[in-house]
């Protein structure tokens, strides 16, 4: 055996004194005696949430609301909601994510009452602009809409006016279905009235409008499995929330939503202020699940683990938005994070990492898109990002006016990048062929492989990196599927 050793074995590669991150590691094949399909991505976001796919939206404001929350887990993921909102809005959003039993994101317009039609452009690739108190979807009641056709038809000075002048209104429950009727029927719906669009109403509040091409859309998605139902029979969602005394009171809040999990949002979790609080929620609500963070070492995580957290969050200044390895030169390289956090919290609970901005800029982001050098964008931000702190996060940051204000974060933007429903699904048969390659048949495979040495792994040089992508082309194009 010893003949064919070859490759490094993960504890060694990673104890070299490097910080590496995930393009700068590969590992080498195995032997395959399975087919892709038959690999399992299952695992758990923590101890009391099973997942069928290792799926997370981060807590930020410009990726996880009711819509990304909804189709994540509809995916098989979870969603964590952000909480750069006050605690009413958050609690709505969980509400509004639970609601979403067809995790439809339009792709029509939603606007404010006050705004003003400029451009085609506010329609986006639909018929329809929507009208809403806050021009966002997360909201009780649907105004009026506006269509392309009727848009089109006014003049220069009818298109200065605000959409409410000229807007049609929706107080008809003509539009209105139930919101958890069968895809089928609002089809048929959508047939039998001519309308072009459905209100899903629960309570009487506005849950999710669907167009007809929205259906079509969604019709040509991938099939997923039942998704991540809670014990409610509802999409399970978790929420972020902080470690100050006012974080108590958010918690209670967000429990009476129907949250399935919390995450204690910090870019250093090793803190007084998060053992207290993991003691608070454990103590409080011993059946809810706590997920610390964020770690990138041992000794944070095995802290946490102590103090009784059901899963780990992982990742210091790796997020594309985020400066904190820049300004306050601390931090790690995500693939050396993850395999040192994993070292620990293996021999007792699962740990996940943070994204990067992978699920920005999809249609189910919060945020309108916007056009930008004739490429279709949204915007994307981090939370430490002066910006985000403005808006909310602020006493969180030491915002208090007699403090200094530092960002660790940027605002920027991502290119469209279309629906989730899609994008994770095509995304996880390519994991499944990695998987395939390494002779793992599943997550838990995967982790014994690793740890018996039997999967090996080796550092790419700058060279071996630039073979590994496309190279001495003079031009392509890339096609992801
Ligand atoms: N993962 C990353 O690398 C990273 C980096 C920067 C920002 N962020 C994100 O930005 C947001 C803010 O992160 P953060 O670390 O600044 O938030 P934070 O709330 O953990 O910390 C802000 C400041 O408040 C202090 N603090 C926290 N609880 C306190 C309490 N009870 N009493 C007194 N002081 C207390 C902290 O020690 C820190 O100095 C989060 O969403 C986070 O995920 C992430």
């Amino acid at each position: 055996m010893s003949r064919f050793e070859d490759g490094f074995p993960a504890d060694k590669l990673f104890a070299q004194g490097y910080s590496y991150t995930y393009d700068d590691v590969i590992f080498l094949p195995h032997y395959i005696d399975f087919s892709t399909d038959a690999v399992s991505l299952s695992t758990r976001l923590s101890r009391r949430v099973p997942l069928s796919i290792p799926c997370v939206s981060s807590p930020m404001d410009t990726v996880s609301e009711s819509h990304m929350a909804a189709a994540m887990a509809a995916l098989g993921g979870i969603g964590i909601v952000h909480y750069n909102c006050d605690i009413a809005a958050q609690a709505s959003i969980i509400r509004q994510a639970k609601s979403l039993k067809h995790p439809i994101a339009s792709d029509a317009g939603v606007k404010f009452p006050e705004y003003e039609i400029s451009s085609l452009d506010a329609f986006g690739p639909s018929s329809f602009v929507f009208v809403t108190q806050t021009g966002t979807m997360t909201t009780p009641k649907l105004l009026g809409y506006v269509t392309k056709s009727q848009w089109k038809k006014m003049n220069y000075e009818q298109r200065e006016m605000k959409i409410y002048d000229y807007m049609k209104s929706c107080d008809s429950s003509d539009y209105c279905v139930p919101w958890d009727i069968d895809l089928e029927k609002i089809e048929s719906v959508l047939e039998d009235k001519q309308k072009g669009f459905v209100v899903l109403e629960r309570n009487g509040e506005t849950v999710n409008v669907v167009t007809k091409d929205d259906i079509e859309r969604v019709k040509g998605y991938p099939k997923s499995g039942p998704g991540t139902v809670g014990p409610d029979g509802e999409w399970m969602v978790g929420a972020a929330i902080g470690t100050r005394e006012s974080d108590k009171e958010r918690l209670e809040h967000l429990v009476n939503a129907g949250v399935n999990a919390v995450v204690l949002d910090s870019s250093q979790g090793n803190s007084i202020y998060q053992l207290e609080m993991i003691k608070y929620v454990k103590n409080t609500y011993p059946e809810l699940d706590v997920i610390g963070g964020n770690v990138v070492t041992m000794y944070q995580a095995q802290n946490l683990i102590q103090a009784g957290v059901d899963g780990l969050r992982v990742g210091m200044g790796s997020g594309s938005i985020c400066t904190t390895q820049e300004v306050c030169a601390v931090g790690r390289g995500q693939a050396t994070a993850v395999y040192k956090v994993c070292s620990i919290a293996a021999q007792s609970r699962d740990s996940g990492h943070s994204g990067w901005c992978f699920l920005a800029g999809s249609t189910e982001a919060p945020g309108a898109y916007e056009y930008k050098n004739g490429k279709r964008i949204k915007k994307y931000r981090g939370m430490g990002s002066l910006e985000a702190m403005t808006k909310g996060s602020d006493q969180r940051y030491l915002g208090d006016k007699t403090k200094l204000k530092i960002a660790q974060g940027v605002v920027g933007a991502v290119a469209d990048k279309g629906s989730v429903l899609k994008l994770i699904p095509y995304t996880m048969h390519a994991v499944k062929q990695g998987f395939q390659d390494l002779g793992a048949s599943s997550l838990q495979s995967a982790h014994d492989l690793l740890r018996s040495n039997i999967l090996r792994l080796e550092a790419r040089t700058g060279a071996a990196q630039v073979e590994g992508g496309v190279h001495g082309l003079v031009s392509y194009e890339k096609k992801s599927f």
